[in-house]
């Protein structure tokens, strides 16, 4: 496989956009005529047909997707499998795939989760996923081994796009937030790692509704990636996510999933109605990609 940054950078620049879609689906939110019955297996199809319909809207208008394993988690096996076929459907459609999980565990447990969610047999076949720090750097080891084996990316937990992140990631230790020692490590396995493009294999998770510590740390972690949630229906905005992306418009794409997967439900989108749903899908991802394009330096993508 090429280098994970590296055709993320391609795909970017290929469809001039740093918007990824979030598969966050939600039983309430999807159109009526998705909805039919109400067992588990009845909500994994419908959550299947619902995904696959926002992969075939966006393919080609941008360069990856971000399925929420949550929500498909949530519907026991009958989900799993809709989440398989989710990946599949994203990968045969040349989108990226980032698994958000955000798993972890000790180091000889996170080695599963690596074989399993990363590697080389990996019955999901994602290109990155997103995972937890907390345990320590024995405990990301085997996900940086595993991604560097596959030339796949990771997205570690830096600093959140929640509210509640700051409890802890923002706590001083030795006169540095957590975060910052956190992002330190980040940009020491994204240096080792880095392809052509300069940027590495592990990136680092960073909300947009944190602008100036987002800031800071493209200041900080110039080998890493990064991957910006909270843009949309967290209320982070293109200005606030503009210090995510270096000098050539790469270096960071920016979630969102609600704002563009159920935008048949906003107002600005009503003129397509239930029925052209995928039409509104695609128009809000064309929408929010023109809106991050103003945000990156000038005629940088
Ligand atoms: O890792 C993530 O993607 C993530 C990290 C974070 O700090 N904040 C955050 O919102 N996310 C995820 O990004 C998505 C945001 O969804 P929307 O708020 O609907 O755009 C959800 O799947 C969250 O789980």
């Amino acid at each position: 496989m090429p280098h994970y940054a590296d055709s993320l950078a391609s795909l970017v620049r290929e469809h001039k956009s740093p918007l990824v879609v979030g598969i966050d689906p939600r039983w309430d939110q999807l159109p009526d005529s998705l909805r039919q019955g109400d067992s588990l297996a009845d909500r994994a199809e419908a959550y299947r047909r619902f995904s696959i319909g926002v992969i075939e809207a966006v393919a080609g208008v941008v360069p990856a997707v971000k399925p929420q394993a949550a929500f498909f988690e949530e519907l026991g096996p009958a989900g799993m499998a809709a989440l398989g076929d989710v990946i599949a459907r994203a990968r045969g459609n040349r989108l990226q795939v980032i698994l958000d999980g955000k798993r972890n565990d000790i180091g000889s447990t996170a080695e599963a989760y690596a074989r399993g969610m990363l590697g080389e047999a990996s019955p999901w076949g994602a290109d990155s996923v997103t995972v937890s720090p907390y345990l320590g750097d024995d405990s990301l080891a085997p996900f940086v081994t595993t991604a560097i084996e596959r030339d796949a990316g990771l997205y570690v937990l830096v600093k959140t796009s929640n509210p509640g992140g700051a409890l802890w990631q923002d706590k001083l230790i030795d006169g540095k937030p957590l975060y910052r020692h956190v992002g330190e490590h980040v940009e020491h396995l994204a240096e080792k790692t880095a392809g052509e493009c300069g940027y590495g294999l592990v990136g680092a998770v960073v909300g947009a509704t944190y602008p100036e510590q987002l800031s800071e740390l493209r200041q900080a972690m110039p080998h890493t990636w990064f991957l910006v949630p909270g843009f949309g229906a967290q209320g982070g905005a293109a200005a606030d996510v503009a210090g995510a992306f270096d000098a050539s418009g790469l270096g960071a794409v920016v979630n969102s999933s609600r704002g563009v997967i159920f935008a048949y439900n906003r107002p600005e989108y009503a003129q397509f109605g239930q029925d052209r749903w995928q039409d509104a899908v695609q128009q809000a991802a064309r929408d929010a990609t023109a809106q991050l394009c103003d945000a990156t330096p000038a005629g940088a993508l």
